[in-house]
Formats: C-alpha cells, sequence, structure tokens
C-alpha cells in the first residue's frame, strides 16, 4: 500500500469548512465531523501558501526568492495586540467585517498565528488558520477576514507590489473590477478542465 506524505506546510497553514456557529470567533469552528481543506484545494481558489523560516527571514533566501519572482517590493509589520496596534478594538472588529482588496493580501506569519477566512466558490466560509512560518497569498477580488485566535496574538510580515493599499471594500463591491476579474479567473480555469477532459 502507498503511504500518503503529509505536505509539510500544513504545521504552519491548516484550512477547514466553517459551522453556523455564532460563537466567539476566535474559536476554531470546526464543522462535526471535521472538514479539512488541502492546499491544494486553496490553490484552486487563487491562494498560495509556503512554509518558511520564521526564525530567519532576515536573511531567507527562499523569502528573497518569493519577493523577487513576484515582485514583492514593499515589507512592514502589522502586530496584532492592545499594546502595539493603534485603535485595537476597532480594528479587529474591521478585520473581521467581509472585505476584498484590489491587490494581493500577502501575510507571512513570524510569530503567534490568526485565522484568515475566505469564501469559496459556492460562498461556503474556508478558515485558514496561519501560525508561526506561514505565509499566505490571499488574490484580489476573493472576499475574506481576519481574527486572531485564542492565543490573542499575531505579528505578520505584510508585503506588496508597490506603494501599499490596504483599503478593505466591504462586501458587497461585486461591481470592481477585481472582483470581476476573479470571479472570471474560475470560469476560465472551469472552461479549461473541460476542454481536458473532454480531450482524454
Ligand atoms: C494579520 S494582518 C491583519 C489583518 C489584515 O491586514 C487584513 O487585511 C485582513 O483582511
Ligand atoms: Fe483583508
Amino acid at each position: 500500500m502507498g503511504s500518503i506524505e503529509k505536505d509539510p506546510r500544513e504545521d504552519v497553514v491548516q484550512a477547514w469548512y466553517m459551522d453556523d456557529s455564532d460563537e466567539d470567533q476566535r474559536l476554531p469552528h470546526h464543522r462535526e465531523p471535521k472538514e479539512f481543506v488541502s492546499l491544494d484545494k486553496l490553490a484552486e481558489l487563487g491562494v498560495l501558501s509556503w512554509r518558511l523560516d520564521a526564525d530567519n527571514y532576515e536573511t531567507d533566501e527562499e523569502l528573497k526568492k518569493i519577493r523577487e519572482a513576484r515582485g514583492y517590493s514593499y515589507m512592514d509589520f502589522c502586530e496584532v495586540c492592545p499594546e502595539k496596534l493603534p485603535n485595537y478594538e476597532e480594528k479587529i472588529k474591521n478585520f473581521f467585517e467581509e472585505h476584498l482588496h484590489t491587490d494581493e493580501e500577502i501575510r507571512y506569519c513570524v510569530a503567534g498565528s490568526g485565522y484568515f477566512d475566505l469564501r469559496d466558490r459556492n460562498d461556503a466560509w474556508i478558515r485558514v488558520w496561519v501560525k508561526k512560518g506561514g505565509m499566505i497569498v490571499l488574490p484580489a477580488g476573493i472576499y475574506h477576514r481576519f481574527t486572531l485566535d485564542s492565543d490573542n496574538y499575531i505579528k505578520a510580515m505584510r508585503l506588496f507590489v508597490g506603494d501599499p493599499i490596504w483599503t478593505p471594500y466591504n462586501r458587497p463591491h461585486d461591481h470592481l473590477p477585481a472582483r470581476k476579474e476573479y470571479i472570471e479567473s474560475f470560469i476560465q480555469a472551469e472552461g479549461a478542465g473541460r476542454a481536458v477532459n473532454a480531450a482524454a
């Protein structure tokens, strides 16, 4: 019997479908039974992920290569805790409002952990738990939100192509070109899949 090897990224990036409960947003909100989502499945939604060496991010060649390949010229840090984040309560509330951006949201967790929730093609919530060493890219136009988990702390590197634009567009903002292009990318991928199946 062949062995199924675990994806090493899953030590630091894990995803699952959420339940419908209104309980504390910082709880895991697994369905019963649990329904995990593979990182390959996330990639089908345009969500990329890596496992990197968070203790050595200043000298990490792998991070350097990703930044060069994807043009991530801008970098800063966002520490989410009452002592470090101005207007903490308001920001926490805003992060958890469902929104999209007109550019990628790129976050590399160098300490702590947090949940990035995103919508799948059928509008169901997938919770993506990013821990120290996990880096994710959410594509422009995907509806998502962020919350701390019950450990209440994350320090994330924020990357961007050029001058950063952090503007969140709260749902609904379906008329924005970034949203239309995101939806269009699915339609094209489905069309390509149909063509491959027809040729097989
Ligand atoms: C951990 S970074 C704070 C969350 C954030 O910047 C954002 O845009 C969430 O969608
Ligand atoms: Fe966001």
